[in-house]
């Protein structure tokens, strides 16, 4: 049988495989949309950024990531921005700097960078709008802070934070310098065996007893020598110090200061600690975004260097007038022998 081949007929199927490619064409250019549109807004970078690979893999470690997903499931995500942070932890190294960023990150009102950006020391010339980046999505009244401790010490630090904000919060986790060195010598240790022992460091010349106070370890627990570099900057009523010893002995009393002084409401208590007696410090019974207990790393408790009795009681006599100093700078006396 022969079929009736119009070519009214033929048109009107041509037309409507021409309509039916059409919506294809739209469906798949929304969905291609969608999806960038998502990605932008999960990552919050441009291309050219996210070839600064290292940098955007530190920032979005898995704490990070959480939160944010949480700001997106929460849909408050397009309220949220990247801001300048309103807080910084400046130091110290070794101090117990990583211990309060993760306590710190408990509390809902911050929003913290999980890595060290070291950009006031050594990526200044990145610019603050690649800082700003660098930075996790923060919903409106959240306080953002990073914490790179090497600021404390590195002397252009403070001129460039007070040239980004004068109202910046600085907090500083100090610790007897003695430790402080030492944790400091254990870590050199453990990346490059067989450096000189910290007796033999500690000494420009062992026979008079001259301490090299420049060597990195020894210098950086000159306290006063720091401070002053920044109170030329910043009053000290904005700087706050975190105790060190005490952040290990009373972690929840420390973190209760530091929320007072960030304006924040107390929501880090006790009840966020444990004491675990193998790691010999205390943990967090449910960090951020998790629900299992999480203590740090081994490389934050780690067992320091032997370091012979004589070398130590010269470093206290050595520290003892710098100490003085710093308490009396700080207005408060840490104790430390
Ligand atoms: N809760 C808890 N768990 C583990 N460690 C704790 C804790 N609180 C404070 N500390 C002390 O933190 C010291 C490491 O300091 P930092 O995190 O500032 O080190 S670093 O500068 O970032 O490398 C680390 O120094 P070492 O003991 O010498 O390893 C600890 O003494």
């Amino acid at each position: 049988m022969a079929s009736a081949h119009s070519p009214a007929l033929d048109l009107r199927r041509l037309a409507q495989k021409v309509v039916v490619m059409l919506s294809l064409g739209v469906a798949c250019a929304c969905l291609l949309y969608f999806v960038a549109g998502r990605y932008e807004a999960a990552v919050g970078e441009k291309a050219p950024v996210l070839l600064l690979k290292t940098a955007v893999q530190e920032r979005n470690s898995t704490a990070e990531q959480r939160a944010e997903a949480e700001i997106i499931s929460s849909g408050r995500e397009w309220t949220a921005s990247r801001r300048l942070p309103h807080a910084l932890i400046v130091g110290v190294k070794k101090g117990g700097t990583r211990a309060l960023l993760e306590f710190l990150r408990l509390h809902p009102d911050i929003r913290a960078l999980g890595s060290e950006p070291h950009f006031f020391d050594r990526h200044y010339g990145r610019g603050l709008n690649w800082y700003r980046s660098m930075m996790p999505k923060a919903l409106d009244g959240q306080i953002v802070m990073e914490k790179t401790p090497r600021y404390f010490v590195t002397p252009e630090t403070p001129a460039r934070i007070h040239a980004m904000s004068r109202d910046v919060k600085l907090i500083v986790v100090v610790r007897d310098p003695i430790t402080r060195a030492i944790s400091d010598y254990t870590q050199i240790v453990s990346k490059t065996p067989g450096v000189p022992s910290f007796e033999s460091l500690t000494f420009k010349n062992q026979t008079t007893g001259q301490i090299d106070f420049l060597w990195s370890p020894l210098y950086i627990g000159l306290y006063a020598r720091h401070l002053e570099r920044w109170l030329a900057y910043f009053p000290l009523s904005q700087i706050h110090f975190v105790h060190g010893e005490r952040l290990i002995s009373d972690p929840a009393g420390e973190l209760g200061r530091v929320q007072d002084f960030l304006g924040l409401q107390r929501i880090i208590t006790d009840k966020h600690f444990y004491f675990n007696k193998t790691k010999g410090f205390p943990c967090l019974k449910k960090p951020e975004g998790s629900s299992k207990p999480h203590c740090l790393g081994k490389t934050k408790g780690r067992t320091h260097v032997r370091v012979h009795p004589e070398v130590i009681q010269k470093l206290r006599e050595f520290y003892h007038p710098h100490n003085l100093k710093f308490y009396q700078m700080a207005g408060m006396d840490f104790g430390w022998q």
